[in-house]
């Protein structure tokens, strides 16, 4: 398993693999299965019947070498695998930065979207390739595969924000994102899971 270098680190030129979503040099690859999922989507009942039938990753992380460190700029490549669970679109865990930091996307391919959340206020940014994310320090961030392909982007943040997952458990993230007529649909989050 590729592991991150240990600073310091030379500059470096790291090529991205469009047929993977990997990237050479490559530091460590996370997948996330619908059982690394529990909790997250509306539906319990669809989603537990997700994880019992196949248990399908949803999404890979392909991280470079660039370390979690305070100072660095750490990269990573996300892959969210298309399709819904009880109509709810596939999705990232979702985090706040404990240390109140920005990031940036860039879609790489597919079709997809930024779910921002403050606590108070969700906003959402479509994504396509091509198209910068700016997360702003403060907000809580998923992201979301509304189409029928991969959705890929590329994240570039500092590398001594960290991820604190326990705030979208609590807080939740303003909204769910559904597969709607054509565009997706929006539905008020609520705190907590529906039963099933
Ligand atoms: O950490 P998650 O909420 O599961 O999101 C998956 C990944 O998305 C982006 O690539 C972030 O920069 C990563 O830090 C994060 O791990």
């Amino acid at each position: 398993m590729p592991e991150f270098a240990v600073p310091p680190i030379d500059p470096m030129s790291i090529t991205f693999q469009p047929p993977t979503g990997g990237m050479t040099p490559s530091g460590p690859v996370l997948s996330r299965r619908m059982s690394d999922l529990e909790g997250l989507f509306a539906d319990t009942a669809a989603w537990r019947a997700a994880r019992d039938e196949a248990d399908p990753v949803v999404y890979e992380v392909a991280s470079s070498p660039v370390p979690e460190a305070p100072g660095e700029l750490p990269q990573s490549i996300t892959t969210i695998h298309p399709g819904a669970v009880g109509g709810e679109f596939h999705m990232t865990k979702g985090h706040q930065h404990p240390n109140p930091q920005g990031e940036i996307y860039l879609g790489l391919s597919g079709t997809g979207g930024l779910l921002l959340f403050d606590g108070t206020t969700p906003k959402w940014i479509p994504m396509a390739p091509g198209v910068i994310g700016y997360i702003p320090p403060g907000w809580a961030h998923r992201s979301v595969n509304t189409g029928d392909e991969p959705y890929r982007f590329l994240a570039v943040y500092p590398g001594d924000a960290g991820h604190d997952y326990g705030w979208v458990l609590e807080h939740g993230m303003g909204w769910r994102v559904l597969r709607g007529a054509g565009e997706p649909r929006f539905a008020p989050f609520q705190a907590e899971p529906v039963a099933g």
